[in-house]
C-alpha cells in the first residue's frame, strides 16, 4: 500500500462513502441540503448538493486534503517552486494573470515585469491588426488571421474564441488549423486570399511536427502566390519559448511573441498563446479574462477548504474516482458558445492527470485521472444521457450553464434552462419500480406485460452531477471557469501525489511516429518492425491495400 491509501483519511473514506443514503432520502430528510452544500466564487455558483455526501463523508474528503498537504502543495505552485520536478520547471500560469504590481520570483527574478511587457506588446500588435493599420505586402488591410498550433496551443484559443463570440470584431476572420492532415490547412487556405491573410504560428517548443509542417505550408502558398521571402515579416508572426528556433525558422524577430517554460502548454491561454482570442476581442476584453481567472485564484488560494470551489470539484472526483470506481466524468455545457469547452478541459485534465506513478517514482495503487468527455446541452440528451441515466458505468456529470443568453429569443433560454435542471434531478431521483408500474396504469397492458416494462423504466437514480451557474458568459465569468478546472485538475493531481506538469506519455509515440515517417519514405520494404507494423507501412509506400 502507499502512503495515500494506508492514510487514516483515505481509510475513512472507504467506509463511509459506502454508508452515505440514496440522495433522494438525502434531499427528503434535509429541505437546507441546496443552502448547505452550495456557495459562489468569482462570480460562479456552484450547487454541489446532488453528490453522494453528507457531513461526515465531507469532512473526511477535506481531512484527505489536508492530509495530502494540499495547502502546502499549493502555496508552492503559487510562489514559483519547481513542482514540475521531472522537467525541472516552475508550474506560474497563475503569474500570467496575476496583478501588474505583483512580484513572483522563479531563480530569484520576479517573473511579471517580462509578463506585463508581453501583454503590452500584444495589445499594440491587437491594435494595429484590428484597427486595419497593420497592412499585408501589398498595402492591403488585414482581414483573415489564421493560427497555426496544436494541443494546448490550439484548444485554449480556439476554445476561448469560441466561447467569446459575442464581443469578436465584424472587421477580422480567425482560422485555425491543428492536425498535420494536409486537408485541414488545404481547406483553408483554399478562401484565403494571400494578401490579406496574416498567420499566427503558435509553439511553445517551436519542434512540433504539426505546426512547423502546417506554417511551412503556409508560407510555400504565400511565397507560390507571388510573395518574396521579405515579404513573410508582415504575414507571419510566432509565439514561442524558443525564440531562437523561431528567428532561424524565419520569424523576423520583431514579430515573436515570448512565453516561458515556466508555463505549461495545456495551461498557457492566458500567455501570448492567446493572442488570437486577443486579436478577436480586443485587448480590454482579454485583460478582463485574466481578471476573471485572477479573481478565482484569489478564491482557491485564500478560501477555506470547505468553501473553496476548485478543492470541493477536486475532492468529489477523488470521491467518485477512488472510492466509487467511476472511471470517466462528463462535462455537459448548456450554452452553444461554450460547446467546445468539454474538449478543452479533455486535454487539460487528461494530459495532467493521466499518470501512474507518484512524484518518487513509485508506481500508485489506485486510479488516477478519469476520462475526461462532454458536449453541448440539450444535444447530448439525445445521444449519450441515456447511459448517463440507465448504463452500468457511475459517470459523475458537471452541468454548466450562464442564467442569460446572449440571444434572448422566445423561449429559448427557460427550455434550455429546463432542461438542464431537469436532467440534474432525473440523475438524482431516479424512477422506482413502484414509480413506473403507476405510470403504466392506464396502458391496455396486461399485469404481466406491465411489470416487465417497468422493469426497463426504472432508473437507479443516485448519480452525481455539480451545476455551475453564471449570470452571463463574459470575458471575467470564462476566465473564472477555465481557472476553476485548471486548481481542480491540480487538487487531484496534489492529492495522487503525481506530477500533473509532465506529459511524458506523449513521446514514445512522437519518437516511434519519426522513425516510421523515414521508412515510409524508404525505396526498400520494411521488414525490422513488428509484422503488423511492417505491413502497414508497405501498404502505404505502394497506395493501396
Ligand atoms: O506548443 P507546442 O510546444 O507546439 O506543443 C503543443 C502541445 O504538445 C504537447 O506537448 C503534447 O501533445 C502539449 O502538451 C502541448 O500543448
Amino acid at each position: 500500500m502507499t502512503k495515500l491509501t494506508e492514510s487514516q483519511s483515505w481509510q475513512a473514506l472507504s467506509q463511509l462513502s459506502q454508508q452515505v443514503a440514496h440522495m433522494r432520502s438525502l434531499f427528503a430528510n434535509d429541505p437546507q441540503r441546496f443552502e448547505t452544500y452550495s456557495f459562489k466564487a468569482a462570480g460562479l455558483m456552484l450547487d454541489y448538493s446532488k453528490n453522494r455526501i453528507d457531513a461526515e463523508t465531507l469532512k473526511a474528503l477535506l481531512a484527505l486534503a489536508e492530509e495530502a498537504g494540499l495547502q502546502q502543495k499549493k502555496a508552492a505552485m503559487f510562489n514559483g517552486e519547481i513542482i514540475n520536478t521531472t522537467e525541472g520547471r516552475a508550474v506560474l500560469h497563475t503569474a500570467l494573470r496575476a496583478a501588474a504590481d505583483a512580484d513572483i520570483k522563479v531563480d530569484g527574478v520576479n517573473v511579471v515585469p517580462e509578463v506585463q511587457q508581453t501583454l503590452n506588446k500584444m495589445e499594440q500588435f491587437v491594435a494595429l491588426v484590428r484597427d486595419g493599420e497593420w497592412k499585408g505586402y501589398t498595402g492591403k488591410t488585414i482581414t483573415d488571421v489564421v493560427s497555426i498550433g496544436i494541443g494546448g496551443s490550439f484548444l485554449g484559443p480556439k476554445i476561448a474564441s469560441e466561447a467569446l463570440r459575442p464581443y469578436w470584431t465584424d472587421a477580422l476572420k480567425c482560422h485555425f488549423v491543428a492536425n498535420v492532415d494536409g486537408t485541414a490547412i488545404c481547406e483553408k487556405l483554399k478562401k484565403l486570399d494571400h494578401e490579406t491573410t496574416l498567420f499566427i504560428m503558435s509553439s511553445k517548443s517551436f519542434g512540433t511536427q504539426e505546426t512547423l509542417t502546417n506554417t511551412l505550408t503556409a508560407k510555400d502558398w504565400f511565397l507560390a502566390a507571388g510573395a518574396s521571402q521579405a515579404d513573410v515579416a508582415k504575414h507571419f508572426v510566432a509565439v514561442t519559448s524558443n525564440v531562437a528556433k523561431a528567428t532561424e525558422f524565419g520569424i523576423d524577430a520583431d514579430n515573436i511573441f515570448p512565453m516561458w517554460d515556466w508555463v505549461g502548454g495545456r495551461y498557457s491561454l492566458w500567455s501570448a498563446i492567446g493572442l488570437p482570442i486577443a486579436v478577436l476581442i480586443g485587448m480590454d476584453n482579454f485583460r478582463a479574462m485574466l481578471s476573471g481567472a485572477r479573481e478565482m485564484d484569489q478564491h482557491f488560494l485564500e478560501a477555506p477548504l470547505a468553501t473553496n470551489m476548485p478543492v470541493i470539484m477536486g475532492m468529489l472526483s477523488v470521491l467518485y474516482g477512488n472510492f466509487h470506481d467511476a472511471q470517466s466524468h462528463v462535462v455537459l455545457t448548456y450554452d452553444h458558445y461554450l460547446r467546445g469547452l468539454p474538449a478543452y478541459f479533455q486535454q487539460l485534465d487528461m494530459e495532467s492527470n493521466g499518470k501512474h506513478v507518484t512524484l518518487g517514482g513509485e508506481q500508485v495503487d489506485h486510479s488516477t485521472g478519469p476520462v475526461i468527455w462532454g458536449g453541448e446541452g440539450t444535444n447530448g440528451q439525445h445521444a449519450y444521457h441515456q447511459l448517463l441515466h440507465q448504463g452500468t458505468a457511475l459517470i459523475p456529470a458537471d452541468f454548466i450553464m450562464p442564467l442569460q443568453s446572449h440571444n434572448p429569443v422566445g423561449e429559448h433560454h427557460a427550455q434550455l434552462a429546463s432542461n438542464c435542471f431537469g436532467q440534474t434531478q432525473a440523475l438524482m431521483q431516479g424512477r422506482t419500480f413502484e414509480e413506473s408500474l403507476a405510470e403504466l396504469s392506464s396502458s391496455s397492458l396486461s399485469q404481466q406485460e406491465r411489470e416487465l416494462i417497468a422493469k426497463h423504466k426504472v432508473m437507479t437514480g443516485n448519480k452525481p452531477s455539480n451545476t455551475i451557474l453564471m449570470d452571463k458568459l463574459t470575458p471575467e465569468t470564462l476566465g473564472a471557469l477555465i481557472a476553476l478546472y485548471e486548481h481542480r485538475t491540480f487538487v487531484q493531481g496534489a492529492i495522487w501525489d503525481i506530477n500533473s506538469f509532465d506529459q511524458w506519455g506523449v513521446e514514445l509515440g512522437k519518437t516511434l511516429g519519426n522513425d516510421v515517417l523515414a521508412r515510409l519514405g524508404a525505396d526498400t520494404d520494411a521488414t525490422e518492425l513488428d509484422a503488423s507494423s511492417n505491413a502497414l507501412i508497405n501498404m502505404f509506400r505502394k497506395g493501396n491495400i
